[in-house]
């Protein structure tokens, strides 16, 4: 099985509000998805859908050709992990793993052991005396070693400190590595997480702005500098995402195809072609007006 996950024209209302709007994509087993989206955009209404929380609207989701919604051929093998209270947690890290392993069909008791070492865990603490950042850690290990086809990470990483999220980095990319499985990363972290993606779900407003191979996606932007009056002349007609200028220097990021023939052209002119990071990106595409 490959537990590919098909989303077709789904919209999903809290009574009136329209959360999601005409959301179209494929998931692609063994691939990474980075999910972005400004606050309230729609991300974690999207991640309940797929896993059995909520169902849709109208249109159709489906995973390996059926629909996830309290499905219990289906929800053993999605995993959804989101930041979570652990205020009343008195077990310890020990027994809640053991429960864990318990439940998940598919959970790696020693690949967690190993985890809760490397991240430095103490497997004897009551959960809720541990501090947030280790309680994200706690999070974040359950998601990896419980290695569900479709594992969906909704922001677990936003209470470790930079090291620790490295680590957590340097993880999924190794396990992406010796154990594929389709993963969706939800973020606001998009500089420090962007190398982790193969493809790009941008929402915006409940609406899919972008479904995208990463690298795709950002060879669309570019930034274009020189001289205010060349400049200008070169991105007439092009989306033109965000101006700086300083004296008769101009700098425009530009979003959409550029052909070799127009990079060319604009080094003939003396300009200076250069790329635009995932984050500028997603800053620039999803501003108000
Ligand atoms: N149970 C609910 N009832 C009514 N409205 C809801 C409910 N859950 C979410 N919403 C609304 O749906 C929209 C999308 O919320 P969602 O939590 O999916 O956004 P998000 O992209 O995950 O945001 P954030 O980055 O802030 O976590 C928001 O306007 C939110 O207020």
């Amino acid at each position: 099985m490959n537990f590919n996950v098909i989303a077709k024209n789904v919209n999903l209302k809290f009574n009136e509000f329209e959360a999601l709007k005409d959301i179209s994509f494929n998931l692609e087993y063994g691939k990474t998805y980075g999910l972005l989206g400004r606050n309230g955009a729609g991300k974690t209404s999207l991640l309940s859908l797929l896993a059995s929380y909520r169902e849709v609207t109208s249109g159709s989701l489906t995973v390996e050709g059926e629909n996830p919604f309290e499905n219990r051929n289906i929800m053993p093998h999605v995993g959804f992990v989101y930041e979570t209270d652990y205020s009343d947690e008195d077990e310890t890290v020990e027994k809640y793993f053991k429960f864990a392993e318990r439940y998940r069909p598919y959970f790696d008791m020693s690949y967690a052991v190993e985890l809760l070492n490397r991240f430095k865990l103490p497997l004897d603490k009551p959960i809720h005396k541990l501090s947030s950042g280790k309680q994200s850690a706690l999070n974040a290990i359950l998601g990896l070693a419980s290695r569900t086809p479709v594992t969906i990470l909704d922001e677990v990483y936003l209470a470790m400190d930079a090291p620790t999220r490295e680590l957590f980095y340097k993880e999924v990319i190794e396990e992406q590595a010796r154990n594929p499985r389709t993963m969706i990363l939800s973020t606001h972290l998009v500089s420090e997480m962007e190398y982790l993606f193969d493809h790009v779900l941008l929402l915006h407003d409940g609406k899919l702005l972008v479904d995208e191979p990463y690298d795709e996606f950002v060879s669309r932007g570019s930034s274009v500098t020189g001289s205010s009056k060349t400049v200008d002349t070169f991105v007439d007609g092009m989306q033109q995402l965000k101006t700086q200028q300083l004296g008769d220097t101009k700098s425009v990021m530009v979003y959409g195809e550029m052909s070799e023939g127009k990079v060319l052209e604009g080094q003939r002119l003396g300009l200076e072609i250069g790329p635009v990071s995932l984050q500028e990106l997603f800053i620039h595409l999803t501003e108000e007006e």
